[in-house]
């Protein structure tokens, strides 16, 4: 069975894999990766780009597994990270690390170190007070430092308030009215140098409008600094291109990077790409089992053994993730569900008012849970942490087992006796 969402067309897309095998293998909750489909989503992208100067710096925290992580480091993906730890990962799956952009608007002394030590592709530097550290921390180690600006230019994504990055009140990059000078500050440290522009104005954007204005503003910003003698080497346009998780129709990358690419007018302009959700969201599926039908007066609700902990885009964001029995060949009594998971808490759901043919011990498969879904989990409720697994081809491989239960306590200690 395949339950693999192809981002073009929403089509299932097919491995050869049995879903119902895998779950009664590993148990439930579990996560199942598609191999083929991580590698089209990041191909559709590079094939786009081909004939200019581009990177693909796939976006570290929508899925960090170390198997997705080498899955893309053996094509040639750059990594876009947001701090040591995903550094530490994408080094572990063979990544290179002269590939990397590092994100963020926080980035501790020791972070700095270590990607300076590492010779990261570049900084993505989101305020004065951080290239400050940045220069010094380079000059102190005798380095110079790669930076990229992140502009801030106010416009509205039109996404989800949590997940819009590019307005003037969200935390992120420098005010474009102000990047100028910025430039120049950076222009005056000693141990930095000036390589790219960068920006990233949300994620799960469905038009390509919102990414042309950004870049059309980015790029009078570019001749701008030109004729002032800074020259913008690479324009990094970040990640946020949406997918289709019920009946949005989000460009195709191959659409959204030919336009990008027509509106740079012959510039000699690396293009850096940072998609996260584009290419893992889709990937992906989280497998859980209903434990309990419960029928009441207002609402049914299926219990399933997933909750809020496995995955937390429904409860954070009201996200609408597709719910589907996994045999859809079952003769089941239809009703309309709230299906939720067992945690104390009454946003613990997954989705509400589906409706669904099921019953006790039925399969159910959450789609598009490739990105954001594991990387998200959390232990609350001291519920481990689910287990991972990659498809590829005719074969399953458990990329992550699920969490024994003694890590739940794992570095806790008890106080002496007194
Ligand atoms: C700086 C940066 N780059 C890339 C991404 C990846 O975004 P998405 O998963 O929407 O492509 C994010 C997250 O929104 C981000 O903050
Ligand atoms: N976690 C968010 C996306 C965050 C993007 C990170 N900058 C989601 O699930 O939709």
């Amino acid at each position: 069975m395949d339950y693999f969402n192809y981002q073009d067309d929403g089509r299932l897309y097919g491995e050869a894999c049995d879903l119902s095998r895998l779950a009664e293998q590993h148990g439930t909750p579990l996560y199942v990766y598609s191999r083929a489909t991580l590698e089209r989503h990041w191909h559709a992208f590079d094939k786009a780009a081909g004939d200019v100067k581009h990177l693909v710096c796939y976006a570290v925290k929508a899925n960090s597994n170390l198997a997705v992580l080498n899955v893309l480091a053996r094509l040639g993906s750059g990594f876009d990270i947001v701090s040591k730890g995903e550094l530490c990962r994408v080094l572990a799956a063979g990544g290179d690390a002269g590939k990397v952009v590092f994100s963020g608007v926080g980035k501790r002394v020791d972070e700095i170190e270590f990607a300076l030590e590492q010779n990261i592709f570049c900084f993505n530097v989101e305020s004065i007070a951080e290239l400050a550290r940045i220069n010094e921390v380079a000059g102190k180690m005798g380095r110079k430092a790669a930076i990229s600006i992140r502009v801030n230019p106010d416009i509205d994504a039109g996404t989800h308030p949590y997940i819009s990055t590019g307005l003037k009140e969200n935390k992120f990059g420098i005010p474009i009215e102000q990047a100028q000078d910025v430039y120049h500050q950076a222009a005056s440290m000693e141990h930095l140098e000036i390589h790219g522009l960068d920006c990233h104005i949300g994620s799960q954007l469905t038009e390509v409008a919102p990414f042309l204005e950004a870049v059309d503003k980015l790029l009078v910003l570019i001749d701008a600094l030109a004729a002032d003698g800074i020259h913008i080497q690479h324009l990094d346009v970040g990640g946020g291109l949406g997918v289709r998780y019920d009946d949005e129709t989000p460009p195709e990358p191959g659409v959204y990077v030919e336009q990008l690419k027509a509106r740079l007018q012959g510039r000699d302009l690396t293009l850096v790409f940072e998609p996260g959700r584009a290419i893992a969201a889709n990937a992906g599926v989280l497998l859980t089992r209903v434990e309990h039908l419960k029928p009441g007066e207002a609402k049914n609700f299926a219990i399933v053994d997933a909750a809020m902990n496995d995955l937390i885009r429904p409860a954070l964001y009201s996200a609408w993730q597709a719910i589907i029995p996994v045999d859809k060949t079952l003769e089941r009594q239809a009703a309309v569900y709230d299906i939720v998971g067992p945690i104390c808490e009454t946003g613990d759901f997954i989705g509400k008012d589906r409706e669904l043919s099921i019953t006790e011990g039925d399969l159910l498969a959450v789609r598009s849970a490739g990105a954001y879904g594991f990387v998200m989990a959390s232990n609350y409720n001291s519920r481990p942490r689910a287990g991972e697994v990659m498809v590829d081809g005719e074969q399953a491989f458990v990329i992550r087992e699920r969490e024994p239960l003694t890590d739940l306590w794992r570095g806790e200690s008890l106080l002496p006796e007194s």
